[in-house]
């Protein structure tokens, strides 16, 4: 048995040797490689918390001591030394989620994979421990890039509020998001790496210190948390001093003892402290630390030795709007383009290439994205912000308040919106089709193939007074779905069979899932139902063709890939009544609860957007319907 698979739990940990614990990384690491080689998965960032989660579960008692995660794509290592190892399924339906999960584990905290939320989630819980009298430890661990978020610096101002309120802040820092960290902050992290006179100190501190008896040991210990001065000599630590957090470090990330020692000086500390810790994206696999984009930030599954890709993939709706973005920048000077720190996933890649003083990665900070895009809009400038769906979230009333109240011209481009599946409940881009309705002037687009996104992204570049919006899903972009006629400014997709008499149902088909409809109406066909489909394109502000061509079917069906709670279907519902039609309406979408972890197909097959269902379903309804009257 490998001295892994001997850990079932953190109190394991605390009897290794020093030679065990070096067994116990390699293991760990061999571990991490073959497994998300195989599910796929965030390989790089756990490769760089292996020694530092060691280290936290060898000084802190979790779950007493509460460890926290940001975004916790990297708490694989704190999953497999807190009894979790079968990695088999993991981010698959029913294996382990790839963030922490309190359904697994009572070491587990927070769910969400959304950044910079650590240190208000640490915040409240080191406050509820004092106000109810506890004398356990939070323990908050933050990647430089989650720390560019502004979450975090509202509750950083809050936690140096209190002097003598206990709490333990790690910062991972390897230098990267996806790309390396944009900013001052990390400009002032990497001041606090480079600085040759504090790390000769250090080395000879590890070196010298170390190895004498005893004292070399505490003396060493106490070398890191020197008194401010002795750092000062070396490299002003004034940030987080002055802000009022003890800073301890730079400590090397990828050694336990040295870790160790700043943990148990940050845990006597009574107030709150900051331990810096410097690590290695993707440490110890050297694929990981080659790949110049992320450091193998997130794989697919792949063949460990070679890294090829186990499943070949087919081109994607991000790589689509990537080239055509980069085409209307060659046309269009005013056309610029934001990134929050993922320049590589939404696409922005060509468009950087070919006109890099026109895109800003802004760090993990999508609030600052939005207002700064009315900034820039108001500049003169056209900007298209390129997020995820879900990430737009925290961004609304920005959207709301800056873009659309000041009728900015900024093209919002939501890639993942929709199901997406393997990342868990927060990544499913399922709210900005409902969320987004409220915003009065905003419009969206819900392109249906690769050529609608082309052209939709052009026709969102060209509105200069009102925010648009554009989105598509998380898979390979499928054949084109041509339009067989028009309806007003909306394509018909299929018309009823020559001579069938009138038709029975509308299918208004909101985005990627018109190839579904499209199967759907097919099989209402064999059933003696007749469809007319449509695709608004814009789905905000409807068509109001729309109601008139409603008024000639017996049934309304609106299937989109959104929550079915204040989306397309509600807004279809709106218009018709608000113009006095009451034809039948049913809205076909995600029911309104967090989907679990699992493959988008499945999860579409879990909640009814399949053919098969829809054509149920509209089946059913239509009976009801003529039993009724
Ligand atoms: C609000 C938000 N925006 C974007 C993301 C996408 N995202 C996930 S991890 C990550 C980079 C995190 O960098 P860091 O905190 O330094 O952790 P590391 O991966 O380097 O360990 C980003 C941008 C997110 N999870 N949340
Ligand atoms: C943790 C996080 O938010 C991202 O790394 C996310 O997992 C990436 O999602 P994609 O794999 O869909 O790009
Ligand atoms: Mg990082």
């Amino acid at each position: 048995m490998s001295i892994l698979e001997s850990i079932r739990g953190p109190r394991d940990l605390k009897a290794l040797s020093e030679g065990e614990l070096d067994e116990l990384a390699e293991d760990i690491r061999e571990f991490l490689i073959q497994a998300v080689a195989r599910t796929g998965g965030h390989l790089g960032p756990n490769l760089g918390v292996v020694e530092l989660t060691i280290a936290l579960h060898r000084v802190f008692d979790s779950p007493v001591d509460r460890v926290l995660w940001d975004t916790g794509h990297q708490a694989y290592v704190h999953k497999l030394l807190t009894g979790r190892q079968d990695f088999s399924k993991l981010r698959g339906k029913g294996g382990l989620s790839g963030y922490p999960s309190r359904a697994e584990s009572e070491h587990d905290v927070i769910e969400n994979s959304h950044a910079s939320t650590v240190l208000g989630w640490a915040d409240g819980l080191a406050k509820a421990r004092d106000v109810r009298g506890g004398d356990s430890h939070v323990v908050a661990v933050i990647g430089d890039g989650a720390l560019t978020g502004g979450m975090a610096w509202e509750a950083l101002n809050n936690i140096a509020a209190a002097r003598d309120r206990r709490l333990v802040i790690v910062v991972n820092d390897n230098e990267r998001s996806y790309a390396p960290t944009i900013g001052g902050l990390a400009a002032h992290l990497s001041t606090l790496r480079l600085t040759d006179g504090y790390e000769r100190a250090l080395a000879w501190g590890k070196e010298v210190l170390q190895n004498t008896p005893v004292v070399g040991r505490q003396l060493y210990g106490s070398l890191h948390g020197a008194k401010k001065g002795f750092k000062d000599a070396f490299q002003p630590q004034g940030m987080f001093e002055d802000l009022g957090i003890k800073y301890l470090g730079p400590i090397d990330g990828h050694d336990v003892a040295a870790v160790e020692a700043a943990l148990h000086t940050a845990r006597r500390f009574s107030g709150p402290v900051l331990v810096h810790c410097l690590t290695e994206k993707g440490r110890g696999y050297p694929p990981a630390l080659q790949d110049e984009a992320d450091h193998f930030h997130t794989v697919g599954a792949m063949d460990p030795l070679t890294c090829e890709p186990l499943a070949p993939s087919a081109p994607s709706w991000t790589s689509v709007f990537a080239e055509e973005l980069a085409a209307v920048g060659e046309e269009r000077p005013d056309v610029v383009a934001l990134t929050a720190a993922m320049p590589g996933p939404v696409g922005l890649g060509p468009f950087a290439e070919r006109f890099p003083d026109r895109v800003w990665d802004v760090g993990i900070a999508e609030q600052h994205a939005a207002t700064s895009a009315a900034g820039l809009a108001t500049g003169g400038l056209h900007p298209v912000v390129a997020v995820y769906a879900t990430f737009l979230n925290r961004a609304f009333d920005q959207v709301l308040m800056d873009v659309a109240l000041h009728r900015c011209g900024v093209t919002f481009v939501l890639d993942r919106a929709g199901v997406t599946g393997s990342d868990g409940p927060s990544h499913n881009g399922m709210w900005d089709m409902s969320v987004l309705q409220v915003v009065p002037g905003l419009r969206i687009a819900a392109p249906r193939d690769a050529d609608q996104l082309r052209a939709q992204l052009r026709e969102a570049v060209a509105v200069d007074d009102a925010p648009t919006v554009v989105r598509f899903p998380k898979e390979s972009v499928g054949e084109p779905v041509p339009a067989v006629g028009r309806a007003g400014g909306m394509d018909v997709l299929r018309r009823p069979a020559e001579g069938a008499g009138a038709p029975d149902v509308l299918l208004v088909s909101a985005g990627a899932l018109a190839p579904a409809c499209l199967r759907a109406a097919e099989l209402l066909q064999a059933r003696g139902v007749e469809c007319t489909v449509v695709d608004p394109r814009w789905v905000k502000p409807l068509d109001e063709q729309l109601v008139p061509l409603a008024g000639r079917h017996r049934l309304v069906a609106v299937v989109e890939d959104n929550s079915r709670t204040g989306g397309v279907g509600w807004a279809v519902g709106q218009l018709l009544r608000d113009a006095g039609c009451d034809v039948p309406l049913r809205a076909f979408g995600i029911p309104e609860r967090f989907l679990p972890h699992a493959k988008r197909g499945e999860l579409l097959a879990d909640i009814g957007l399949t053919p098969v269902e829809i054509a149920g379903r509209i089946s059913a309804a239509l009976a009801r319907k003529e039993n009724a009257e």
